[in-house]
């Protein structure tokens, strides 16, 4: 089954989240149920990109011609990428490869190939980026994947985004929980400037952080790729 894909880029990092650090291809779907006021990869979904329909094994094919032997992991992202059916038979043939997978979704649609995945980052969406979180579907993706290897990623803009990630983390203690700096301007080329700005955001994030007491276990990480490449693409 076809999947549209709009960038494979990598080895870099994952900057992000549960596995920040980790050396990863990415592969970009097309397409997206939500539409937050800042998302950094609006050209996934406002028409502005253009997606490619590939097989799952010529996007296999594309990963070795990209990467070489230069990485072991591959992080499917998007746009939503649980849109896609077929990334069931992705996931099978990265792991014949004997690549590890790790998915990036808001938990608005569910997959059973997210059973197979092994970094699962479930990232909510707070009050600032104008969606609406449906906790029944939230509850039954959190139930799904109990024995998974699963995280909660929240992006905080403000308090009010803060006060939804406390509650989202009292609600679902046992998940590992991460609170991530918000970019403003996803447009700039003035890496100084960001930087600038992202490490003031994270250290008001910090703030927030430290005061709380229901999120003692919580981790707050910056996006470690803006930080290094700003808003460059396909890093
Ligand atoms: C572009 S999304 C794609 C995957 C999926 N649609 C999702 O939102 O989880 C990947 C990650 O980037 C985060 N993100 C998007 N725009 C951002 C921004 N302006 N600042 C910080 N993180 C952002 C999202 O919250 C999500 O965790
Ligand atoms: N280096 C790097 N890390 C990332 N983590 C999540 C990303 C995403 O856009 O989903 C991303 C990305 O685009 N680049
Ligand atoms: S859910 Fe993810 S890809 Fe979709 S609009 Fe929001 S941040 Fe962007
Ligand atoms: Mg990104």
């Amino acid at each position: 089954m076809r999947i549209p894909v709009m960038e494979i880029f990598g080895p870099t990092i994952q900057g992000e989240g549960m596995v920040m650090g980790q050396k990863t291809m990415f592969v970009r779907t097309a397409g997206c149920d939500y539409s937050c006021s800042w998302c950094d990869s609006k050209f996934t979904w406002d028409g502005t990109g253009t997606s490619i329909s590939r097989q799952p094994k010529e996007i296999v094919e594309e990963l070795i011609q990209t990467g070489g032997a230069a990485f072991s992991h591959v992080t499917i992202s998007g746009g939503n990428p649980a849109l896609h059916k077929g990334i069931g038979e992705l996931v099978e043939l990265c792991h014949q490869q004997g690549w590890k997978v790790a998915v990036e979704t808001q938990a608005s649609i569910w997959q059973e190939w997210l059973t197979e995945i092994d970094d699962i980052t479930l990232s909510p969406k707070p009050p600032s980026s104008g969606m609406k979180t449906d906790y029944i579907k939230l509850d039954l993706f959190i139930e799904k994947l109990q024995s998974a290897n699963v995280s909660l990623k929240v992006v905080v803009f403000d308090q009010d985004d803060f006060t939804y990630a406390e509650r989202l983390h009292l609600r679902y203690p046992t998940v590992p929980f991460f609170l991530q700096t918000g970019n403003e301007d996803t447009a700039t080329t003035d890496d100084t400037q960001l930087v600038a700005d992202l490490l003031q955001r994270y250290e008001q994030l910090i703030d927030y952080h430290v005061q709380s007491p229901i999120m003692n276990d919580a981790k707050v990480l910056p996006q470690l790729h803006t930080l290094v490449w700003g808003n460059k693409r396909g890093v």
